[in-house]
């Protein structure tokens, strides 16, 4: 579904990303870790092309996409929840929603159930201000917003950062039942353990930009953490 193969980038004249490669098979939900300021968030902002890949290929479906611009990429069926949410403040929940449809091939069919269900908290919410929610109703309006376009590869960065554990279950759960589906792949990026052993397949450990340890997410173990998670 998703291969980046030997990618390099990073900010101006600066290289942060060297000689990454990483695999999101479809279906399968994928963690992205690693200790802070490694690149997880450049490797996210990579794929969606919000930053240039000076060297290397990432593919998606078997289609170069490189070169593509943000929204050429969100239109072939990638989803992306950035780190710190990025909420229209001024906006209304429904306006934020409906955003979200932006990437889609179907404008016209307005929000799906399929993204709302999953948040009961937010219809209850539609006409207030994005800006006025708290940090884990935002949390779940970015989530929803990015499944409003029925992506079939869903980026998410820090889903959990600074979110009350209540609404870190809800989205554990969310991660879930999109996992349970099957037709949605995941690339998650997350710094908590248990959290990640309870949602992913695969995981991807970075160290100052390069791919040190990987593979299924039962080969998770003591050691590794110490290594290469542990601060
Ligand atoms: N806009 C930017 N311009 C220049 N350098 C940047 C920029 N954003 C990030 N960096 C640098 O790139 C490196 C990787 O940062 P990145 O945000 O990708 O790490 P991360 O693993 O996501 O960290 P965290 O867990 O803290 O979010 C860091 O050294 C950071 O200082």
């Amino acid at each position: 579904m998703l291969s980046v193969n030997q990618i390099e980038s990073g900010y101006g004249e600066s290289t942060i990303l060297r000689q990454v490669s990483i695999e999101v098979p479809p279906g399968q939900v994928v963690c992205l870790m690693g200790r802070n300021g490694v690149g997880k968030t450049t490797l996210t902002k990579t794929i969606m092309g919000a930053i240039k890949t000076k060297n290397g290929a990432i593919h998606y479906n078997g289609q170069n996409i490189t070169k593509l611009a943000p929204y050429e990429r969100a239109k072939l069926g990638i989803g992306y929840v950035p780190q710190g949410r990025e909420i229209f403040g001024q906006l209304t929940v429904q306006e934020n929603l409906l955003l979200g449809l932006e990437a889609s091939r179907d404008r016209k069919a307005g929000v799906p159930a399929s993204a709302i269900d999953k948040f009961p908290v937010l219809p209850s919410m539609y006409n207030r201000k994005g800006g006025d929610l708290s940090g884990g109703q935002q949390q779940q309006l970015a989530f929803a917003r990015a499944l409003a376009s029925k992506p079939k590869l869903l980026l998410l960065d820090e889903p959990t950062e600074g979110i009350q554990p209540s609404i870190v279950q809800d989205i554990q759960d969310v991660i879930r039942s999109i996992k349970q589906q099957g037709d949605t792949a995941i690339l998650l990026v997350e710094q908590s353990i248990d959290f990640v052993k309870s949602v992913a397949d695969y995981y991807y450990i970075l160290e100052k930009g390069t791919v040190v340890a990987s593979g299924s997410i039962d080969t998770l173990d003591e050691q590794v953490i110490r290594q290469h998670l542990v601060v």
